[in-house]
């Protein structure tokens, strides 16, 4: 998947009174700064009672978690002052002992010390690696706490950053109770494993710290850390046979005689980046199949032979690739990729479709959450069904959105940056003999004057965006289009509520004016367990 630029609020909301508190926080990366507003906004009111009153770098604070904040930080309120405090895997009720590990403008970060009393709706989290992992965040917290906590954050958001009223009669129908997921485990097709030189370890496990190729780590990160990684032998978020690969992997990776290095990010020496596995499903049998995918930092097939022969065995495993990546970054995308064994691509079956998916396009990662989320755009979209509208499907991925309404419309036309997507998207129409959609590759961002003029007017939009939401250009294109309905699809419910403001309340500072009605907000949980929330919203024509 391409970079995404990493433009924010601050170049699209000047001016802005919540935009102020936006810009004195950093509370995290800057690469998502709706969030760091979006969390703000909620520590605005109610105001420390003392101003003055801040707590120093290393202090240590007896704290009770209220609630979670985006990102699945607990909330926490230092007693008789109200200041705020921020905690990782802090679960509300909790009643801890927090060191402050970083001041901010009107709050402070801690980490978790010792718990003196547990939260509420506690239960066992069944992943051993639950306490340390950086991706499970609340395996221990109750999975209908977890799913309430996620539609409090987004009613919070489109209260405070979308400046939706709680007070409208009609707010409590807009804003719809989230639709669970019915599977809570081994709901994931795609694993992204990292090699690392040092195994992490939480501080009670030092002792077991080992040296050399024992010491070597393939798993996860360790929370907050790129260069931290916790070794994993298996993951409940991935299916049951990329487990049995990740555990073969692990069996001889290390083994002297292969002569393979992990990559060590500080140093840029080593071999092995990344081991990324996905499911998808084989569509005569309907078993799962998988894709295995190394990504090294130089070709050197030979190194990985014994691997490939080891994992080619598993009958499960239809592809092996090679990801040459020779970045010092640490992203998974090659820039050249290589066939080790099988098919370049596997297949998964959505919404009666079939679809192709090659190592870097995306696909979404919970296929049996993304048929319920699938099933609400397609209702959202509210299509006659007559084969006479015209769907843009803006942020199109490998088509899947478009092409699963393409029947029952006259054209779908896609848009996306990632030239691989747009291929792919393209592959799957003729895949499953769709005639009427057309993909074309384009920076959604970068949209100039003539944008639009190379297809009809849409009766409906649908807008897929990652994280940082859409460009203003976007806005601007879309506010002056006025299609009759807009589908906005988010999985960041923080440039989702801004978004929305935008195109209902206009852009004051510009002039614009908004010329959309909300009428629904649907929050969808597509990751258990993790602080992730997807949001369908309708937008119709004022
Ligand atoms: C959340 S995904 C949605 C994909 C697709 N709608 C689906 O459901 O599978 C967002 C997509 O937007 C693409 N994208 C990100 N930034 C873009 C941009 N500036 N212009 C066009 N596409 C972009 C990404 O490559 C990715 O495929």
């Amino acid at each position: 998947m391409a970079t995404v630029p990493t433009y924010g609020l601050r170049r699209l909301n000047s001016g802005r009174p919540w935009m102020q508190n936006f810009r004195r926080s950093s509370i995290l990366s800057s690469a998502i700064p709706a969030i760091q507003d979006s969390e703000e906004s909620q520590f605005d009111s109610p105001k420390p009672k003392t101003q003055s009153y801040f707590p120093k770098r290393g202090q240590t604070l007896e704290l009770v978690c209220e609630s979670l904040a985006f990102k699945g930080k607990g909330v926490c309120k230092v007693a008789d002052t109200g200041f705020v405090v921020l905690c990782d895997r802090a679960l509300p009720g909790e009643r801890f002992v927090g060191r402050v590990t970083r001041k901010k403008g009107n709050y402070a970060e801690v980490t978790k010390v010792e718990t003196i009393s547990p939260h509420w709706d506690i239960v066992d989290a069944p992943c051993e690696y639950a306490p340390n992992c950086g991706g499970c965040k609340t395996q221990n917290l109750s999975y209908e706490a977890q799913v309430r906590a996620k539609e409090q954050q987004v009613q919070e958001l489109v209260i405070h950053v979308g400046k939706f009223s709680d007070k409208d009669p009609e707010f409590s129908s807009i804003l719809k109770p989230i639709v669970p997921c019915d599977i809570q485990f081994h709901y994931r097709n795609k694993m992204e494993f990292s090699f690392a030189t040092q195994k992490w370890l939480p501080r009670e496990l030092l002792h077991e710290k080992e040296d050399g190729a024992s010491g070597y780590a393939l798993g996860l990160h360790a929370p907050g850390f790129f260069d931290k990684v916790l070794n994993v032998n298996k993951c409940l978020l991935q299916s049951e046979p990329a487990n049995t690969v990740l555990a073969a992997i692990q069996e001889c990776w290390r083994d002297p005689q292969f002569g393979l290095s992990p990559y060590d990010v500080h140093s840029h020496d080593g071999f092995l980046k990344h081991l990324v596995l996905r499911t998808g499903r084989d569509i005569k049998t309907g078993l799962p199949e998988l894709m295995v995918n190394f990504v090294t930092s130089s070709y050197k097939p030979e190194l990985l032979k014994p691997l490939v022969e080891k994992i080619s065995a598993i009958p499960e495993v239809v592809s092996i690739v090679n990801n040459i990546n020779t970045s010092v970054g640490s992203t998974s995308v090659g820039e050249q990729e290589y066939i080790l064994h099988g098919k370049s691509a596997i297949t998964e079956i959505l919404r009666g479709l079939t679809f192709q998916i090659s190592a870097n396009s995306f696909f979404q990662t919970n296929t049996h959450q993304a048929e319920v989320l699938y099933k609400l755009i397609e209702d959202c979209a509210g299509l006659r069904g007559d084969g006479s509208e015209i769907v843009l499907d803006l942020f199109c991925g490998t088509g899947t959105i478009g092409l699963t309404l393409s029947r029952r419309v006259r054209h779908v036309y896609g848009y996306e940056v990632v030239a691989q997507a747009v291929s792919d998207a393209r592959r799957n129409a003729k895949l499953n003999s769709i005639c009427n959609a057309t993909f074309v590759e384009g920076d959604l961002n970068k949209i100039g004057e003539n944008f639009g003029k190379d297809f009809p007017k849409p009766d409906v939009v649908i807008s897929d965006p990652n994280r940082p939401g859409m460009h203003m250009k976007l806005i601007k294109f879309l506010l002056k289009l006025k299609v009759p309905r807009i589908v906005y699809v988010s999985c960041n419910p923080a440039t989702c509520a801004r978004d929305l403001d935008y195109l209902c309340h206009g852009v004051v500072e510009q002039n614009i004016e908004g010329c959309y009605k909300l009428k629904s907000l649907q929050p969808v949980d597509m990751f258990p367990h993790t602080p992730h929330i997807e949001c369908v919203c309708l937008l119709e024509l004022r």
